[in-house]
């Protein structure tokens, strides 16, 4: 089948190689003329495990780039992969996604043929068939004969494990409004369907849109119910990580995003809580348990910095930042709990020095004026006090590069340190 994918970000650029890799021919679509480059010269745009070899093995073959829209009309379904950012009141910012189904249309008005358009970004119910089936249309023209229908298929991959994510999916689900949609995206994804097996969701358009704000959102609220637990475990003198390994045996509960920490961060949980939560106001809905699940969120930073003020004065003091990143795995620092830690440390004066194994240059652009270390060893030489924000792994492996700290404090919100000896150490919910 003949695919084209606007966006060449984390998700168009993952599904594009995974599409190529089930033998179809793809073709992506960027306005950043960086990003077409690289892709054709085999290269991918981000970093993803895994990601690099399939675009080395299709780019410029199977897998082809360009900015130009009009190569939609050579392709059977378009993917629509672009950001959905917030607003400054939370709302979702639509005017990329608006922007592409325009210049779509335009590009389809000279296409004598049927054509599916699938929304991948997630967008709130009604986005899909009420702002952008509208704008395809009329940017068409009335004139010509083709048809072009809408569907949304929501993504759940995870940043760090983008690959393997998409081709093993607990679900896929595909938001259509008619037979012949449904039999368009079943054929897209019928070597995943078969390979993996996954449960298949055929659902309304709104439904599909819904399911996604659903998902996030019922992760980020689990994640701050265990974190609200895990505060009060604290004040116990009990470990949250107990109760957490105890609890997930529950098969009504489950193992996963049980993780208590200093909070969760990324491109799509800070935005997407928001953007529900904004969406509910806007039909006058007042949804309490989200606000709650935002501001448990915002309250942990502060946390790990009062633990550390217990042990440290850290005014004028050095004080050692380890991991930068959202999470480990990615270079990615949208959303990092580790911004409101550094802001919040400069409140208080500190000294700051920053670690990160990949995402420093990032950092840097946001917070220019404080100290970046090369190594944790070199953050932690001659410290007063350490936080740690970001579960790496070579975190865990730290052990006498404690011992150069001028004060061996250490407050950890990740659960990564295991030296624990001749340290005063602080778990954040344990
Ligand atoms: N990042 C993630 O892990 C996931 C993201 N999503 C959703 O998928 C959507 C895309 O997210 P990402 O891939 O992270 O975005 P991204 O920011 O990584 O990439 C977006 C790409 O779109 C391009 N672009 C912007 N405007 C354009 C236009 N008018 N025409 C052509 N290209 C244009 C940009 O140059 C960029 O390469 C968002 O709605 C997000 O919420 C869903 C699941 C996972
Ligand atoms: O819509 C999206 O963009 C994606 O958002 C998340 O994926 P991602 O943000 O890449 O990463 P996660 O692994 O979910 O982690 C998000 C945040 O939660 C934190 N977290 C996660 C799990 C946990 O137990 N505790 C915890 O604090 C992580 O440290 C991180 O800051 C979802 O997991 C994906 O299903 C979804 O597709």
């Amino acid at each position: 089948m003949d695919i084209s994918i606007v966006g060449s970000g984390y998700v168009g650029t993952t599904i594009a190689a995974c599409f190529a890799d089930f033998g179809h021919t793809v073709t992506t679509i960027d306005i950043d003329e960086q990003v077409v480059d690289q892709l054709n010269h085999g290269t991918a745009p981000i970093h993803e495990p895994g990601l690099n070899e399939l675009i080395d093995a299709y780019g410029g073959n199977r897998l082809q780039a360009t900015t130009d829209y009009a190569a939609v009309r050579d392709t059977d379904v378009t993917f629509l992969a672009l950001p959905t950012p917030s607003n400054a009141d939370g709302s979702i910012d639509t005017s990329a996604i608006e922007a592409s189904a325009r210049t779509l249309g335009e590009a389809l008005a000279t296409k004598d043929s049927d054509h599916l358009v699938v929304v991948k970004s997630t967008v709130i119910p009604g986005t899909t068939e009420d702002v952008l089936y509208p704008l395809l249309n009329d940017a068409a023209g009335e004139e010509t004969n083709q048809r072009i229908d809408v569907a949304m298929n929501p993504e759940f991959l995870s940043q760090g494990t983008a690959v393997t994510d998409f081709q093993t999916p607990d679900k896929v689900v595909f938001g259509t409004r008619t037979d012949s949609a449904t039999e368009l995206l079943t054929a897209v994804f019928e070597p995943l369907l078969a390979e993996s097996e996954p449960a298949l969701v055929d659902t309304g358009v709104r439904e599909a849109e819904m399911i996604k704000y659903a998902n996030n959102a019922f992760l980020a609220t689990k994640i701050s119910l265990i974190n609200e637990l895990g505060n009060l475990c604290k004040e116990y003198g009990v470990d949250a990580y107990e109760v957490a390994a105890a609890i997930g045996l529950d098969d009504r509960i489950g193992e996963q995003f049980l993780r208590s920490g200093v909070g969760w961060g990324g491109s799509c949980f800070p935005k997407d809580t928001r953007a529900l939560i904004a969406a509910a106001r806007d039909v006058n809905y007042e949804p309490s348990l989200l606000e709650a699940t935002v501001e448990v969120n915002e309250k942990q930073p502060k946390r790990l910095l009062d633990l550390l003020k217990k042990h440290v004065d850290v005014s004028d003091r050095r004080i050692a930042v380890l991991g930068l990143a959202f999470k480990s795995g990615t270079d990615d620092i949208r959303g990092s709990r580790a911004k409101p830690t550094i802001e919040r440390l400069q409140e208080h004066n500190a000294d700051i020095v920053a670690y990160d194994p990949v995402a420093t240059k990032h950092m840097q652009e946001t917070f220019p004026d404080i100290d970046y270390a090369e190594s944790a060893a070199a953050a932690l030489n001659g410290a007063h006090g350490a936080v740690v924000v970001t579960d790496w792994d070579e975190f865990s492996a730290l052990d006498e590069e404690f011992d150069q700290m001028a004060d061996p404090v250490v407050v950890d919100g990740r659960r990564v340190i295991t030296r624990k000896d001749d340290i005063i150490y602080e778990g954040i919910t344990w």
